[in-house]
């Protein structure tokens, strides 16, 4: 079989395997107690701390371990409502300032956002908890447009949450120029500070992430995208100093109390494995996952001719460097049903937590303006670092004889 699945998940670098054996075996200690089990135990976390932190080029305190990118990402949305509130309380009694903090606290974020933060604002809204804009990525560039983000801006309006790239169709959003436009509204703002945050998950070991960079407040960091063990973390510029950070949890005041809980030390040490390989190779990835994915749409082209859409394909918009989102076009091709045929590929049709939507169409390519009949036979073909030419091969020719197998069914 040959895996092209890899925005879903990713298996464990061989060298991530064994920092996590050996934290397993070696640093068993808790991280809290004064002996030598737990000193290197300890130890083995603040080195990851650190890598985790070169490789957004953040700073190490700045880092917070989570169980995974859900977490990360409810722990931002929770912070901005305490955020509001309390910004609305030290705001009462001095004159003119309650302007902006009438009604609800006021979140913006796309309609193309990962469930841990598509279904956290929706379900803060139904319980009329927060007022929500998902500003709709266009439809020519398959992208949030920066104007929109900014128009959509009200005076209580408390965070502004927009992913650094779509786990589908792998379109990567201005969050830098967003971030820049928003804190010159803050600088000027009489109102509650707005809070920048990106769900970095898709782009980390794919492209550069620097949060200076990007300007970000908070940063989602999801170890199973970057051949890391299912583990996250969160950036946060400043916790509790610069940038507010309110726990979801209370308990033995690890990680500064903003997320205690015995640390997962050997999760965290292949978390910070990977973030260590990634910072060092990441050019040398992003090259090949490129050319590897170039060469996969060249095939399509070639084989399919002009019954191959490219989903992923909108003009002046970048796109991750291993992500191909095809349709090969035909009434008894959607994509489900191709892949079930298939002898060697292991895909998706989109997102693997919405893969028991049964076969309705993604929700995201519609949102991106692909034709419902288009969207339907969509495959979400996500090379990975050692993917190669004759994977690509293989795979191609799998799927046209898929496609004869299929058309000739009916
Ligand atoms: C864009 C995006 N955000 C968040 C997540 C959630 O991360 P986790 O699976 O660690 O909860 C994922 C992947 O699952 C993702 O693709
Ligand atoms: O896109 C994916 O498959 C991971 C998020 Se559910």
């Amino acid at each position: 079989m040959i895996y092209m699945d890899y925005n879903a998940t990713t298996p464990l670098e061989p060298e991530v395997i064994e920092a996590i054996s050996e934290a397993l075996q070696e640093a068993w200690g808790n991280p809290s107690s004064n002996y030598l089990a737990g000193a290197k135990a300890k130890a083995i976390i603040n080195e990851s701390r650190e890598n985790v932190a070169r490789m957004i080029g953040g700073k190490a305190e700045d880092i917070i371990f989570t169980s995974g990118g859900t977490e990360a990402n409810n722990l931002v949305l929770h912070t901005a409502m305490e955020h509001f509130r309390k910004s609305r309380s030290s705001a009462k009694g001095v004159e003119g300032s309650r302007n902006g903090y009438d009604g609800l606290p006021h979140i913006i974020t796309s309609n193309v956002e990962h469930d841990s933060v598509k279904l956290v604002a929706e379900h803060l809204q139904s319980e009329a908890k927060a007022d929500v804009t998902f500003v709709p990525v266009s439809k020519v560039t398959g992208r949030v447009e920066v104007e929109d983000v900014v128009a959509a801006v009200q005076s209580n309006t408390c965070l502004i949450s927009i992913m650094l790239a779509n786990n589908e169709t792998g379109v990567i959003m201005p969050v830098q120029e967003i971030c820049s436009r928003v804190k010159s509204l803050n600088k000027q703002r009489q109102h509650v500070r707005i809070l920048l945050h990106t769900d970095a998950a898709q782009a980390l070991g794919k492209i550069p992430v620097d949060v200076g960079e990007l300007g970000v407040d908070y940063l989602t960091i999801v170890g199973h995208k970057f051949y890391a063990p299912r583990i996250g973390a969160l950036y946060v510029d400043g916790p509790g100093t610069r940038t507010p950070l309110h726990p979801m949890l209370f308990g033995g005041g690890q990680e500064r109390n903003f997320r205690p809980g015995t640390e997962n030390t050997p999760m965290i040490a292949g978390l910070g494995k990977a973030a260590k390989l990634v910072a060092s190779n990441l050019s040398a990835y992003e090259s090949c996952m490129r050319s590897t994915k170039l060469y996969l749409e060249n095939r399509l082209q070639t084989v399919f001719k002009n019954r191959i859409h490219f989903n992923s394909h909108y003009p002046g918009s970048d796109i991750l460097p291993n992500t191909c989102n095809v349709s090969i076009l035909g009434r008894t091709l959607q994509g489900w049903r191709v892949l079930s045929h298939c002898r060697k590929l292991l895909a998706s049709v989109g997102a693997a937590c919405h893969s028991d939507s049964g076969n309705r169409p993604s929700h995201i390519l519609l949102s991106c303006g692909i034709p419902s009949e288009v969207a339907a036979n969509a495959l979400r073909l996500s090379v990975g670092r050692w993917t190669t030419e004759a994977d690509v091969d293989a795979v191609v020719e799998d799927l046209r004889e898929t496609v004869q197998l299929l058309e000739e069914m009916n």
